[in-house]
C-alpha cells in the first residue's frame, strides 16, 4: 500500500514536472517566434552615417520595399541614360524568381537574411566596444587639411546648365529647378527610371563617387556616398552579367538597376589555402577576398587609391546564368559531379573545365569593385613599373642585377619630379604588406598629367601567403630610401598597440557583408601584416641612418600634426 502511494505520488510529481517543462518550452518557442518576427521585420541594413567610418553603422535602420522581380536579359551599357531618382538604402534583395530553381532561391534568400540579421547584431555589439578604427580615423593624421581644389583638379565636371538671358527668361514659362538633366523611362527593361539633376540628392551614389574623384584621391573617406555605393553593390538587384575582356583571368561586369556597374571576381579557392611555394606568382589564382582586403588596407593606410570593393553572395543560376547575354560565357555552364553549378568562361588562364568557378550548390562568394568612370569620359594612362618582374623563369629583371638601379630611376621623368617616386613607394608599401608581387603596371588619370595619385588596381594576387614575406617587393624602398613623411607617421601610428594594423584591419573587414560567412583575412594573415609593418619600419630606420633626404616632407607648415606623433 505504502509502495503504491509512493508510486502514485511519484507519478503525480513526474506528471506536474512534465507539465511545467512543456509550458516552459511552449513559452520559449512563442518568445523565439515573436523575436524572429521582430528581427526579420527590422532586418534592414543600417544607413551609413557621415561621421562614422563604418560602412554600415548609423542611427536608425530604414526599410524599403525590394525592387521588382522583373528580370531582363538585356545587357547594360554605359551609353544608356542614368536612373534612380532617390538614393536608396536597399535591404538585401528579396526578389523571387518564378523559374525552376525557386526553392533554391528561397534558401539563398534565407542565407542572405541570416547575414543581414547577423550584421545588425554585430553593429549593435560594436557600438558598445571601443573602436580602434574610429580612434585611428579621428587622429589628426587622417584628417589633414585637404589641398584647395581648383577647377582642373576634378576628374569630371557637370556641364553647366544653359543660362537664359534675362529678357527671354521673362517671356518663357520658368523651368522647374527639379527638371532632370538625365531622363529615362526604361523601367520595362529592368532599369530604374532616371530623374537625375545636378542636385546631388537626385544622383545615385556611384555617380556621386565618380563626380567626387580628384587629382589627389579617388574618394573622400568621409563621403557618405561611398558607404551607400558599397551597400548597394552588395544588395541591389543584378540586371546583367557579362565577361570583361582584358587581363588574364575570368572577371565579370555586373550592372545594377540604377545603372551602377561593378567588376566581379569570383572565389576560386579556399580563403585559407596558401599559394603553393613552387608556383610562380603569375600562376596563382586571383582571390576575391584579396580584392576586398586590399581596399580596406589602402583606406586604413590613408591612401584612398583603390576603387571601393565589397563582398557578396551570388546565386550562380539567377544572378549569372539566367541573365547573361554573353554567349561565350553562357556556353560554359555545367553541373559538377556533386551537383554544384559551375562555369569557366573564356579567358587566357584557367578558363577550362579543369579550373571551374563553382557555386555550392549555386551560392558563390564574389568581390565587387566599383567601376571607374568609362574610359571615354576619363581616359587612363598605363605605366610600366620600373620594378616589374620578369615573366621568364630564368631571366632576371634589370633592377635585380643593378644595386644602383634607383639612382637612374630618380633621374628619369616622371620619377625625377613632383611626388611620383614617393607615390610609387606608397604603392610598394601597400604591396609588401599584402605580399602582392603582381604590380607590373599601374594607372593614372590622363587628364591630371604626371601630377596626380596612382591607382592601385588589380589586387587579386595579394594575400596569397602569410607564412612567408617577399623581401623583393620592398626593394624599391630599400634602394631609393625615400618615403613621404605623412606615410611614415601613419605607419608608426599603426605599429602602436593603441591602433595596431592587424586590429584595425580586422575591425574594418568586419564591416564587409562576407565577413560573417568567414573572416575575410584569417588571423595568420592579420599577424603577417604586423610583422611586415615592423620590417618596413626597420628598413626606413636603416635609410634614416644613411640618408639625410630619406623623408619627403609633405607636412611642411603642419608641425602641430607632426608633433602629436613624436610624443
Ligand atoms: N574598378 C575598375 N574599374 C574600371 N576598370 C578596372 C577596374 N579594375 C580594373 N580595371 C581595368 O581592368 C583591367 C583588368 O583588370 P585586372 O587587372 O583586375 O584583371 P586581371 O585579369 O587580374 O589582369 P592581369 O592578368 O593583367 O593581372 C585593368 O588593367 C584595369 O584597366
Ligand atoms: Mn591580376
Amino acid at each position: 500500500m505504502k509502495i503504491r502511494n509512493n508510486m502514485v505520488r511519484q507519478g503525480v510529481g513526474r506528471r506536474s514536472l512534465c507539465l511545467v517543462l512543456a509550458c516552459l518550452s511552449l513559452a520559449l518557442h512563442l518568445f523565439l517566434a515573436l523575436f524572429c518576427l521582430f528581427v526579420l521585420q527590422t532586418s534592414c541594413l543600417f544607413p551609413p552615417s557621415s561621421s562614422s567610418p563604418s560602412s554600415f553603422s548609423g542611427s536608425s535602420p530604414q526599410c524599403q520595399q525590394g525592387s521588382s522581380s522583373h528580370f531582363s536579359s538585356s545587357q547594360s551599357s554605359s551609353h544608356k541614360l542614368p536612373t534612380s531618382r532617390q538614393i536608396r538604402v536597399a535591404k538585401m534583395s528579396t526578389h523571387i524568381n518564378p523559374k525552376p530553381e525557386a526553392s533554391l532561391n528561397v534558401v539563398n534568400e534565407k542565407v542572405k537574411k541570416l547575414i543581414t540579421v547577423k550584421m545588425a547584431t554585430k553593429m549593435s555589439q560594436r557600438v558598445n566596444r571601443h573602436s580602434k578604427l574610429e580612434g585611428l580615423f579621428s587622429h589628426p593624421l587622417y584628417n589633414m587639411p585637404r589641398p584647395q581644389l581648383q577647377e582642373d583638379d576634378w576628374l569630371l565636371r557637370l556641364k553647366p546648365t544653359k543660362k537664359k538671358d534675362e529678357d527671354s527668361w521673362k517671356d518663357e514659362e520658368p523651368e522647374s529647378s527639379e527638371e532632370s538633366d538625365w531622363q529615362t523611362d526604361s523601367e520595362e527593361d529592368g532599369y530604374d527610371r532616371a530623374d537625375w539633376t545636378s542636385s546631388t540628392e537626385t544622383q545615385p551614389p556611384w555617380l556621386r563617387y565618380h563626380l567626387g574623384i580628384t587629382r589627389w584621391e579617388l574618394y573622400d573617406r568621409k563621403d557618405p556616398s561611398i558607404a551607400e555605393m558599397t551597400q548597394q553593390m552588395a544588395t541591389k538587384r543584378i540586371l546583367s552579367a557579362v565577361q570583361k575582356s582584358g587581363g588574364t583571368q575570368l572577371k565579370l561586369i555586373m550592372s545594377f538597376s540604377n545603372y551602377g556597374q561593378a567588376l566581379v571576381k569570383p572565389m576560386r579557392q579556399g580563403r585559407d589555402s596558401e599559394t603553393d611555394l613552387n608556383l610562380f606568382y603569375f600562376s596563382d589564382f586571383e582571390r576575391h577576398n584579396a580584392e576586398i582586403a586590399a581596399f580596406h588596407l589602402d583606406r586604413v593606410l590613408g591612401f584612398y587609391r583603390i576603387p571601393p570593393v565589397v563582398g557578396r553572395l551570388l546565386n550562380v543560376t539567377t544572378e549569372i546564368r539566367d541573365i547573361t547575354t554573353d554567349q561565350k560565357l553562357s556556353k560554359t555552364f555545367f553541373t559538377s559531379p556533386v551537383g554544384n553549378l559551375c562555369f569557366h568562361g573564356q579567358c587566357e588562364y584557367y578558363c577550362t573545365t579543369e579550373n571551374p568557378v563553382c557555386g555550392r550548390p549555386q551560392v558563390l562568394e564574389v568581390s565587387l569593385a566599383s567601376m571607374l568612370p568609362d574610359l571615354s569620359l576619363a581616359p587612363r594612362r598605363n605605366w610600366r613599373s620600373p620594378w616589374r618582374r620578369s615573366y621568364s623563369r630564368t631571366k632576371l629583371a634589370p633592377w635585380e642585377k643593378n644595386p644602383d638601379y634607383c639612382v637612374t630611376v630618380k633621374q628619369t621623368p616622371p620619377y625625377s619630379e613632383g611626388t611620383r617616386l614617393v607615390d610609387f613607394i606608397d604603392m610598394v608599401i601597400l604591396d609588401f604588406l599584402m605580399s602582392n608581387m603582381d604590380r607590373h603596371h599601374y594607372e593614372t588619370f590622363e587628364t591630371f598629367g604626371n601630377n596626380t595619385f596612382l591607382l592601385h588596381l588589380d589586387n587579386g594576387r595579394a594575400f596569397g601567403r602569410h607564412s612567408v614575406d617577399e623581401p623583393s617587393i620592398l626593394e624599391p624602398l630599400r634602394m631609393c630610401c625615400r618615403i613621404r613623411r605623412s606615410t611614415l607617421l601613419r605607419l608608426r601610428l599603426l605599429s602602436l598597440p593603441r591602433f595596431r594594423l592587424s586590429d584595425v584591419m580586422r575591425e574594418s573587414l568586419s564591416q564587409d557583408p562576407l565577413d560573417v560567412v568567414a573572416p575575410l583575412l584569417s588571423e595568420p594573415h592579420l599577424s603577417a601584416l604586423d610583422r611586415r609593418l615592423a620590417t618596413i619600419l626597420q628598413a626606413v630606420h636603416t635609410c634614416l641612418e644613411h640618408h639625410d633626404d630619406a623623408v619627403y616632407d609633405d607636412l611642411q607648415g603642419l608641425d602641430h600634426i607632426y608633433n602629436t606623433i613624436r610624443q
